[in-house]
């Protein structure tokens, strides 16, 4: 087991790894590091930005967020980091799993749920191209324009090292101009996708990576103790002072000797 230092011990650069004994730990620390980012948010705009993903992601997200009633959901402004282009009621749909998990159970309004364009789902290019629009159309006005500068980004981290929809060895890993991509030859189906590019996780003020279970083991090492493999995942090096942080459970960081942090229970970040 490794040891567990105060924040203050890593780099500015340097991924903060939160380590938790069960998934409900995990969750919980999860809903309160995500409403202490909308408050930060909400000091300084009217808004909270934040890009959700799918995969295992919505459920530890969902858990523990509904039923909280201190939440100005009115104020949430959500993206998805990466979505696959399918009808929003596909059992596929990234949109739809949170839906499930999250906003069914929660009144975010349903017009700041930022979804794709489902008349053009024939079209990838078209989805991507009204996606991008519609981030242009939130985050106009803002100081960076660049890029967009989310408030977090939530992200999975699947078995072969992807997040978001950026696979291991795909062209789509260098692209550095767009803020969101298409592609149609996923590995993991389906195979037409899009997702947010490198450029805009790198602005965001906060991305956090979750994972858990056991089967998430192998995959961990290899990101947080050799970033140098530059797998999809330990390729997300956010901007200072913009951070990079990991929320796991024990059971995915069974072989991982990268220093945890200890998540200190606050309101501050
Ligand atoms: O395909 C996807 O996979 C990743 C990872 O999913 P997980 O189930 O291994 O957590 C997910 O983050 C992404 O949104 C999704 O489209």
């Amino acid at each position: 087991m490794s040891s567990e230092a105060p924040a203050p011990s890593k780099k500015a650069t340097e991924p903060i790894l939160y380590g938790f004994p069960s998934t409900d730990d995990l969750s919980q620390a999860l809903a309160n590091f995500v409403l202490a980012a909308q408050d930060e948010a909400l000091k300084k705009q009217a808004t909270f930005k934040i890009a959700i993903s799918g995969g295992s992601l919505p459920k530890v997200l969902g858990k523990n967020l509904i039923g909280r009633s201190d939440v100005p959901w009115d104020k949430w402004e959500v993206f998805f980091a990466d979505e696959r282009v399918v009808p929003l009621d596909h059992e596929e749909s990234n949109f739809r799993l949170n839906d499930e998990n999250l906003f069914t159970h929660v009144p975010i309004p349903r017009q700041n749920i930022h979804v794709i364009d489902t008349s053009k789902l024939d079209d990838p290019e078209a989805v991507a191209d009204d996606y991008e629009k519609q981030l242009v159309a939130s985050f106009v006005g803002s100081s960076s324009i660049a890029f967009p500068r989310f408030d977090l980004v939530l992200l999975g981290i699947g078995p072969d090292g992807h997040t978001c929809s950026l696979f291991p060895g795909h062209p789509l890993l260098n692209e550095m101009d767009g803020w969101v991509a298409w592609l149609d030859d996923s590995p993991k189906p389906p195979p037409t996708r899009i997702t947010l590019t490198y450029p805009v996780l790198n602005h965001a003020h906060r991305v956090a990576f979750v994972s858990s279970g056991e089967s998430k083991q192998e995959i961990m090492e290899k990101v947080l103790d050799h970033p140098e493999e530059g797998l999809p995942a330990s390729r997300v090096k956010v901007i200072s002072p913009g951070r990079v942080y990991f929320f796991s459970d024990e059971a995915a960081l069974g072989r991982v000797k990268y220093e945890r942090t200890k998540f200190e229970d606050s309101s501050k970040l």
